[in-house]
Parts: structure tokens; sequence; C-alpha cells
């Protein structure tokens, strides 16, 4: 790799004096081959591009096929590439939203993901949403992915049936009943699993939401609990409970399976609907993952990328396993709210996400980033403050839920959260706060180690060169993503010609996906490519792109492998 900085000096050589590049050409390379293994090449050359607009012009009908979110285009147009915001958004549809004008409206303001929660209305009203969506993405040129969110099973949730929140006064007795009826009975709370009581002892601590409420275990009637309420507070429809013992949480091995009957049905239906991803409530350990990626490759559908929810103790304790299994994590700050103590959910977050960006696997961060707003216009200054805390930590993803799915002000919400991100994005690039990033070795055989290397260094080389952008030239994402994880501050532009590839990248920090075709003469590839972005307007005279790839060609065995290349346009 000792070649590989030596190259990036030139590089900077050549760039300090760009001017002398648009009239000579030049072309400076280094190649390394690996005897009996691909030839690799490592080069970094400048080349004149010629004028692209007459070719994009005579190529009109290819230039329109050209798979890119009209959304990050716009943003481009209006920001230039600097400008262009790297963290991803995910919202949770519901009834506030769910209507082909308020879901075009959440994609003009940025939605990159929309999430279904099984847990709630019928799989024909998720039908309805996901072909709305599609029907945008196809009609009007969005980009956003579909993702479904299982139910799992709901051991933790009980509901008093009215509705809307009720008061539970100090020293007040309640009776948590696993009996099913229909509306409310005062001082009654229904149980969702006929199991929740087990193990529980007389003198326990039950609190609701992660103390919106507690209360003690008085008596233990069958299944059923009588609780006196210690600490007054609201108790919502559908409110999550833990018990605590002697300050700690009573963790109960309910031996259920993580996906219940109903969400293999669920599972069936998003495979049958085409969704990007599926996210798995309360995953255990890598063994969910896996079952479930297995399943998802006897059905074909493997190109659904499986994320799973760190929202237990459980799966806090088999972290690493968790997120090398899986395609990503959502951090479930809900549920996790309910298991561990509240303040330790900041420094849990800290810890998944860069064990996530260490394992290079995408992370959201979700719930309650802007609750206030499920109500209100404007989000808390603490609401604000935790967003920025979220996009500081690199995660990939923001997620609305209530704010989206049922608030009035979903719009709003959404673009506090563009706003924010696209500020402290900022920032961080004028603080250069990136070049700290240090990443550990991930691939083990050597092509991966060396597309590891190449990108590492391309992104150094990015950063200290202050490129326009970044473009990387992927089938499977695989370099674009490790592109991501060293979080450069230029914009990832990745080109490939899987539709899969595509919707994958969508989740990933920094990189705008375009869906193109590609032949195995990357040369040919990157001239396609600029003569397209620039017939739209997108690059413009003077911009530097560095451009990476790892297309492997089939043929000719001595053709390069993967590559760095910088280019100015002219
Ligand atoms: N499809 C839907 N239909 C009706 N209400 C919905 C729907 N999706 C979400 N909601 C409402 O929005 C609120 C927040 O949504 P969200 O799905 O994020 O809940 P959650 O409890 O955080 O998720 P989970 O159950 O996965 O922990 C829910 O309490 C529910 O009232
Ligand atoms: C999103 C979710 O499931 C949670 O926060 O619990
Ligand atoms: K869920
Ligand atoms: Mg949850």
């Amino acid at each position: 790799m000792a070649i590989v900085r030596d190259s990036l000096f030139t590089c900077r050589q050549i760039l300090n004096n760009k001017a002398s590049l648009v009239s000579k050409n030049r072309f400076l390379g280094v190649s390394v081959c690996v005897p009996k293994l691909v030839p690799v090449s490592v080069k970094v050359c400048s080349h004149v591009v010629q004028s692209a607009l007459q070719v994009g012009l005579e190529e009109k009908k290819k230039v329109t096929s050209l798979g890119f979110d009209v959304v990050t285009e716009r943003e481009l147009k209006e920001k230039g590439f600097l400008g262009l915001r790297k963290t991803k958004l995910v919202c949770t549809i519901g009834p506030a939203c769910s209507s082909l004008e308020d879901l075009e409206r959440l994609a003009l303001g940025g939605m990159n993901v929309a999430r279904l929660n099984m847990c709630h209305n019928t799989r024909e009203w998720h039908r309805d949403v996901i072909r709305n969506i599609k029907k945008l993405n196809e009609e009007k040129g969005f980009c956003i992915c579909l993702m479904i969110d299982t139910e799992g099973s709901q051991m933790y949730l009980v509901d008093h049936g009215t509705g809307s929140s009720v008061k539970a006064e100090d020293g007040s007795v309640w009776l948590f009943t696993t009996e099913k009826f229909e509306g409310s009975r005062p001082f009654t709370v229904q149980a969702y699993y006929q199991g929740f009581s087990e193990g529980i002892n007389v003198g326990d601590e039950l609190v609701i939401d992660g103390g919106m409420a507690s209360f003690e275990v008085i008596e233990k009637v069958g299944n059923d609990l009588r609780c006196k309420c210690t600490d007054p507070g609201l108790l919502l429809p559908r409110a999550k409970l833990s018990f605590w013992r002697n300050g700690k949480l009573v963790e109960k091995n309910f031996e259920l399976p993580t996906l219940s009957t109903k969400d293999w049905a669920d599972i069936d239906f998003g495979i049958s609907e085409g969704v990007d991803f599926i996210a798995v409530s309360f995953v255990n350990d890598a063994n969910d993952i896996k079952l479930l990626k297995n399943y998802l490759s006897t059905k074909s559908a493997d190109y659904i990328k499986v994320l799973a929810k760190v929202e237990s103790v459980e799966s806090l304790k088999n972290l690493e396993e968790i997120v090398e299994a899986s395609d990503g994590i959502m951090v479930a700050r809900g549920d996790l709210g309910v298991q561990i103590p509240l303040e330790q959910i900041p420094t849990v977050q800290e810890v998944i996400t860069r064990v996530c960006r260490q394992l290079n696997k995408p992370v959201i961060v979700a719930s309650q980033l802007l609750e206030s707003m499920v109500e209100y216009p404007t989000p808390t200054r603490a609401e604000v403050a935790d967003v920025s805390e979220a996009v500081r930590q690199y995660a990939d993803a923001l997620m609305l839920s209530g704010e989206s799915a049922i608030g009035s002000f979903g719009d709003k919400a959404l673009s506090v959260l563009r706003m924010v991100s696209t500020r402290l994005e900022l920032w961080s690039r004028e603080e250069n706060r990136q070049i700290l990033l240090s990443q550990p070795q991930l691939g083990v055989s050597l092509p991966d180690r060396i597309a590891e290397q190449i990108c590492n260094c391309s992104v150094e080389m990015a950063n200290n060169l202050g490129v326009d952008a970044i473009f990387v030239y992927t089938r499977y994402g695989n370099m674009a993503s490790l592109l991501s994880r060293n979080r450069p501050n230029p914009p990832i532009f990745a080109f490939t010609d899987r539709s899969c590839t595509r919707k994958t990248l969508t989740l990933q920090w920094g990189v705008n996906p375009f869906l193109v075709e590609l032949s195995e003469d990357m040369e040919d590839n990157i001239l396609k490519t600029f003569d397209l972005v620039k017939s739209r307007g997108m690059v413009k005279e003077g911009d530097v792109v560095l451009v990476v790839s790892d297309v492997i060609p089939t043929t000719g065995a001595h053709s390069v492998f993967q590559s760095i290349k910088v280019k100015v346009i002219v």
C-alpha cells in the first residue's frame, strides 16, 4: 500500500496545477500485480473529458432512463456537491401520511425509506401504501425503499382499552389481567401475552414505558397481577411494560421464537410485494437473522436485506454477532428504553453505531427523535440536540415513528431532520472531523483487504484533495459501502447495474445510487456516465471527481480490477 500512498502525493501535485491538466491530458499510473490472483492496478490519472453536451442530447432516451432520485438531483443542482445531505431519512407510514399526496410530500421532503410497522393495520392497508410508493418511484422518479418491520411476540404490551391516555394516581390499585374484553374497565389493564406474569413475585416493580408510571406487585391472582401505583403517571394505549427486582430488570425467557407465525406470513407478504428491507423486532441472537436470511434464499428473495432491531438486553449481549449476521441495524430506542435504564441509552447508541461502522453495516437511530412534534409544530431544543448527536455519531439514517405515522406535522418533522442533519454535516466538514476516523481492518482475504485499502485511501485522498465527489462503479455495492464507512467529505455517487444494489445503497450514509448499464470496459463506463450526469447539469466545468471501480470483468484477465482515478470536468 506504500505505492498507493506514493501516488496520493503525486495526485496532490497534479491537482495543485489543475490548469495544466486541461491542456495536457496527463496520465500517471502504477500497477500492482499479485501472482496467481486477480491483477490489481492502482492508478492515479487525469483525463480531459470531452464535451458531453452533444452526446447527452443524442442519448436523450437513455438519459431519462438513468435511475437517479429526483430529490437528490434537485438538491445537487440547488446546493452543489457539498450541500448534499449524507444522513438518510426513514419515515414510518401510518394513517396520517398514507395517501398518495401525503407520500409524495414526504418523498419531496427527502424520505429515503418508508417503514411499515406490521404491528398496526391490515395487510391490505400496507399493500396500498407499498403500491402507492412504487407508483411514485416509477412515475415521478423517486427512489424510496420499502421496509417492513415485524410485530414479534408482544410479551411486554399492555392496553387499558380507552384509545387515549389514562392517569394512574399515587396509591391507586390496578389489575393487570390477561382476560380479553371489549372497551375499558376502571383500574384494569389488559396484557397482550398470557404468560406476561410468569416468574414475577409480589414486591417486584412494574414499570410502564420506561418510567411513565410505576407500580408495586401486591398480589398474584392466577396469571393476573394486582398492583399499587408507586409513581403516578400516564398509561398510553399499547404501553410497554417491564419488571424490576432490586433495581435490576427481571429478564425472562419466554422461549417464544423471535418470528411468530404472523411474522412469517408478513414476511411472505413482504416478499410477494417486493419490499427492500425486513426489520426484525426483538432479535435475540445471530441465529434469528440467519434463519430469515436462509428462508429468503430458498424463496430466491435474498436481494431483500435483513435489519436487526436492537431493542432488548439479550440483543445487547450478542451485539457483535448480530451485527455481523445482519445487513444493518436499527437502534430501536423505544423498547430499548423499557429494558435498560434511560440514562444508558445515549452510550448504548454510541456503542452500537460505532460497532456498525467498524463492521461496515448501516445503522438507523430510531424512536422519539422528535416526539413532541407528534403534537406540536416545532421540536424542543433537546430533541434537536438528540438528532444532532445521532448525526455526529455518523448514524447512516434517522427514523420518524409517530411523528410521521400519526402526527399532524410529519412533513415539518421530516424537514427538521433534514435541516438539522445537513447543518451538522456541514459543520463537521468545516471542522474536518472526518479525518479522525480510523477503521479496523475488516477483510481477511487479500482481494477484500485490497478493496478495503483502496477505499480507505480513496477517502483520505478525496478529503485531502478537496474533490467535489467520489464516483464508484459497483455491482454489489461493496466498494460503495466501504467508501461510505470512511464517512468522506464529498458525496459518493454509486453507479450500479443492479436495481437491488441501488436500493440497498439508499440506506447508506453519503451514498447517492444511480442505476445505469455497465459494461466491462471501465473507461467506457466512466465516459458514458460522465456524459449522462453532465447532460443533466449535475456536474459542471472544473468539478474534480475521484473515480473508484470494482466492476470485475469476466473476460480479459489482464484488465483493471480495482482502481482510483481523479478526473477534472472540462
Ligand atoms: N400502519 C399504522 N396504522 C395505524 N397506526 C400506526 C401505523 N403505524 C404506526 N402507527 C402509530 O404510530 C405510532 C408510532 O409508530 P411505531 O410503529 O414507530 O410504534 P413503535 O411502538 O415505536 O414500534 P414497535 O412496535 O416496532 O416498537 C404507533 O403507536 C401507532 O399508534
Ligand atoms: C422502533 C422500535 O421498534 C422501537 O423503538 O422500539
Ligand atoms: K414492530
Ligand atoms: Mg420496538
